[in-house]
């Protein structure tokens, strides 16, 4: 794969619609925005909004698209099964693919469902963007990582570097993907499940007994880690803890906003893959354990509140 001329994007949200819309500069009409005909409907009707300018996106339904050179999926975790239904016309023998979902899930599902030799391992950090209905504020683009399984830099991996130069999008390609997922793996259970289940903003992590909660937590994924075979350790907590501590002081983990907007979250991937993981193991993860069910418990109530 000497250039990526044709690009695939499914899921155009907070994550999806902002990378997309970097890619649309370079691509134009080559780059397929992927969806199920009422998505496609919907968008036609009332388009995608980025900082108050409507984005020209090519929508397609599953049938429409293409085979691709890469395609890029951004979808919750809880509306991956459908997304790589949706990209099946798009992935020919040469097609790379790449998850930007948060976890460790969704690169597994890729590789049973597509071939390992097609998958990718991503993720993007530092995005600060809010998505309200397709009308999407983003402060922050982000910066996306990536590499492959075994950090080689193939081919594709230099294609792809090209692009996203050429994109502008901001991207690094790590000594060690799989580590720096589960970095920020580690990351999304401690601050995501705290800051959710207690509502709190950033700030709320410069208490003591929020502190004391991220040890807890933190503590549990750092074994699970270590025993998956990825070398974590207390310094990248506090390392995690300091950064979270300054950022913006009214800002809210992604999970709260979720919890806040009645949505599902992605509590199952997070709490919900330490505690399988480490039952695998063999480690004991009570806080972990408990912390998922606390969220699992909120999301239920609710749902008996909206019925009511
Ligand atoms: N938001 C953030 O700041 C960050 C998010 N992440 C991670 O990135 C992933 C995506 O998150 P985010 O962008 O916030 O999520 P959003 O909910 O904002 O976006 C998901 C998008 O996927 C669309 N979608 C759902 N199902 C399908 C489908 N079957 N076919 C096509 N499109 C579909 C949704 O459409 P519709 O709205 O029409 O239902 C929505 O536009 C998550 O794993 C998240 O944890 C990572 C870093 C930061
Ligand atoms: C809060 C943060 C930055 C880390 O957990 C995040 O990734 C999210 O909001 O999903």
């Amino acid at each position: 794969m000497k250039q990526i001329e044709t690009v695939a994007v499914v899921g155009l949200g907070a994550v999806g619609a902002v990378v997309a819309e970097q890619l649309l500069s370079v691509l134009g009409n080559k780059l397929y925005c992927v969806m199920d005909a009422e998505r496609k409907a919907r968008y036609q009707a009332s388009g995608i909004v980025i900082n108050g300018k409507k984005a020209d996106f090519n929508f397609v339904t599953p049938d429409e698209v293409p085979v691709v050179d890469l395609v890029i999926f951004a979808t919750k975790n809880l509306q991956f099964n459908e997304a790589l239904a949706e990209a099946k016309n798009a992935v020919g023998p040469n097609t790379a693919l790449l998850s930007l979902l948060n976890g460790v899930h969704s690169e597994t599902e890729i590789e049973r469902v597509y071939g390992a030799e097609k998958t990718l391992y991503g993720f993007i950090v530092n995005l600060q963007s809010i998505n309200k209905h397709g009308n999407i504020d983003c402060a922050g683009r982000g910066i996306i990582l990536f590499g492959e399984k075994d950090n080689h830099r193939s081919e594709r991996i230099e294609a792809i570097h090209q692009l996203f130069e050429t994109a502008h999008i901001v991207h690094k390609i790590p000594e060690n993907i799989r580590l720096e997922m589960w970095k920020k793996l580690l990351m999304n259970t401690v601050f995501n499940s705290i800051g959710a289940i207690c509502r709190s903003t950033f700030a709320g992590f410069n208490f003591p007994v929020m502190q004391s909660l991220v040890r807890k937590i933190g503590n549990e994924v750092i074994q699970v880690a270590n025993a998956e075979g990825f070398a974590l350790t207390n310094d990248d907590l506090e390392e995690n803890l300091r950064l979270t501590c300054n950022y913006t002081p009214l800002g809210k983990c992604s999970m709260l906003q979720d919890i806040e907007a009645g949505r599902k979250t992605e509590n199952a991937y997070f709490c919900g893959t330490i505690t399988k993981l480490g039952k695998a193991h063999g480690i004991p993860t009570p806080y972990c354990e408990f912390l998922g069910e606390l969220l699992e418990g909120t999301e239920l109530a609710r749902s008996i509140i909206k019925e009511c």
